[in-house]
């Protein structure tokens, strides 16, 4: 077989430097140095702290020591902080966390649409711990040890962190951490176990398991008993199906003026308390009219749908999820109110759709981190007077504020809702009127 010379790999020692100042914190929640390498993020640092890192690759940097330290900052409460890659603003005081989302959103908004909010209105808030009503567990099965680990991803990496119990989660899940770790292992099912998902509902709890193969009788009959015991809803979802092993009634969540039912499977605004105060600002920022056409974009089940129904607007509401569509109509009628669905992909062209008509007076987008980059050409076009665009990625906020801008738009308040605090995640409410 033929031979070829094979360099060898090589090793450089890592750099280290000491006494960098960090200027700012990144969207994504890093202290941001200027080292004469260039910028480097640097996790858990903070703006005018003097800190001592390891280059880690070509942008990032670990921090190795802190040497003089940001008076914003705070003593970690949690014991997994180091590990668990999910709060990691949680050493910056609550108030400074507030203060940076808004400056982030406001820098991205300059730099990528050159707009600037006319107005912008203290952030809505609500818990800042405890305050998580759904989470997604990572399980691992290692069958030769016989060990499960049940927990949350590391951060950049395929490592669990293994929890039994988390701050920000909402009491009623954390409760079931321990108990979970201990029933799971003596399922013949954890071989097949994809992750769990624990979901606080109106009325009740949900453990929901993703799985290959539908549990044996056996399992079904553990699975029962462990619903008894801890008083939970327990659902299972495979690649054919999703259903109740153990249900107690419908699946709801409260919001303004009624309830939403749902599967667990739908999506669900992260924070309870603020998932209202966000719909009833949307209320407030729409200033509904009697029998008013509203075009509502990304709307779920119908969290936004149902009281701006209640409130006397003519809603058209579009969902890309079928389920989430037969859901929204089903509640609506169940609320007594009439309104309109239609399941699309909004980032496909519109022009064959029947709900594309002139003559919405207003418009109400809240579409996933990804934004709209198809849907909001189309709403601008169709020209609505005011426009409520609801973010959870500056970044794409930013690109579709260009296009409304370009349509003749004006930001005229904007507003963050701390939806996740202690993480660097950003939610924000925005309201554009046409000139
Ligand atoms: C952030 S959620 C908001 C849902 C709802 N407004 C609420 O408060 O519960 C975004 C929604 O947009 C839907 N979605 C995402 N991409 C879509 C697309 N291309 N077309 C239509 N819907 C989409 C998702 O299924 C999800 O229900």
């Amino acid at each position: 077989m033929a031979q070829f010379y094979k360099p060898q790999a090589r090793t450089s020692q890592p750099q280290r430097l000491t006494d960098q100042l960090v200027v700012e914190l990144d969207h994504q929640g890093r202290g941001v140095v200027r080292t004469p390498k260039g910028v480097k993020f640097v996790a858990g640092a903070l703006p005018t702290e003097r800190i001592a890192i390891t280059v880690q690759g070509k942008h990032e940097a670990h921090l190795d020591r802190i040497q003089t330290s940001s008076t914003q900052r705070i003593e970690p409460p949690c014991a997994f902080y180091e590990q668990c890659g999910g709060c990691d603003l949680q050493h910056l005081e609550l108030d400074a966390q507030r203060a940076h989302k808004q400056q982030v959103v406001i820098e991205m908004l300059a730099k990528f649409a050159q707009v600037e909010a006319q107005q912008w209105l203290p952030p809505l808030t609500g818990d800042a711990w405890n305050y998580r009503r759904r989470a997604r567990l990572a399980v691992h099965y290692d069958a030769k040890r016989h060990q499960l680990k049940v927990g949350f991803r590391a951060p950049k990496s395929k490592q669990i962190c293994v929890i039994d119990h988390c701050l920000v989660l909402a009491e009623s899940l954390n409760k079931l951490l321990q108990p979970l770790q201990q029933l799971l292992p003596q399922l013949a099912l954890v071989k097949q176990l994809g992750h769990v998902e624990l979901i606080e509902f109106e009325h009740q709890v949900v453990v929901l398991l993703r799985v290959k193969q539908w549990p044996d009788e056996q399992d079904l009959n553990q699975l029962q008993e462990f619903a008894t015991a801890h008083q939970v809803s327990l659902w299972c979802e495979s690649d054919q199906q999703l259903a109740p092993l153990v249900a107690n009634e419908p699946l709801s969540y409260r919001t303004v003026g009624t309830s939403i039912s749902c599967l667990p499977t739908n999506f669900m605004q992260a924070h309870r308390q603020l998932s209202e105060q966000m719909v009833k600002q949307a209320l407030v920022w729409l200033d509904i009219q009697p029998n008013e056409k509203v075009l509502e974009l990304y709307a779920g089940s119908g969290n936004f749908t149902l009281p701006l129904a209640l409130a006397g607007a003519q809603v058209t509401a579009i969902e890309g999820v079928a389920t989430m569509v037969e859901q929204l109509k089903a509640n609506a009628q169940n609320a007594q109110v009439s309104i309109e669905a239609f399941c699309c992909d909004l980032e496909q062209p519109w022009h064959r759709q029947s709900w594309r008509q002139d003559g919405y007076g207003k418009a109400l987008l809240d579409p996933a981190r990804a934004g709209a980059p198809h849907a909001i050409h189309e709403v601008a076009q169709l020209q609505p007077q005011r426009i409520v665009y609801i973010s959870c990625a500056p970044d794409t906020l930013a690109r579709d504020a260009k296009v409304l801008k370009e349509h003749g738009y004006q930001l005229k308040q904007a507003q963050v809702v701390d939806m996740f605090p202690q993480t660097h995640h950003i939610e924000v409410m925005t309201r554009f009127e046409r000139e």
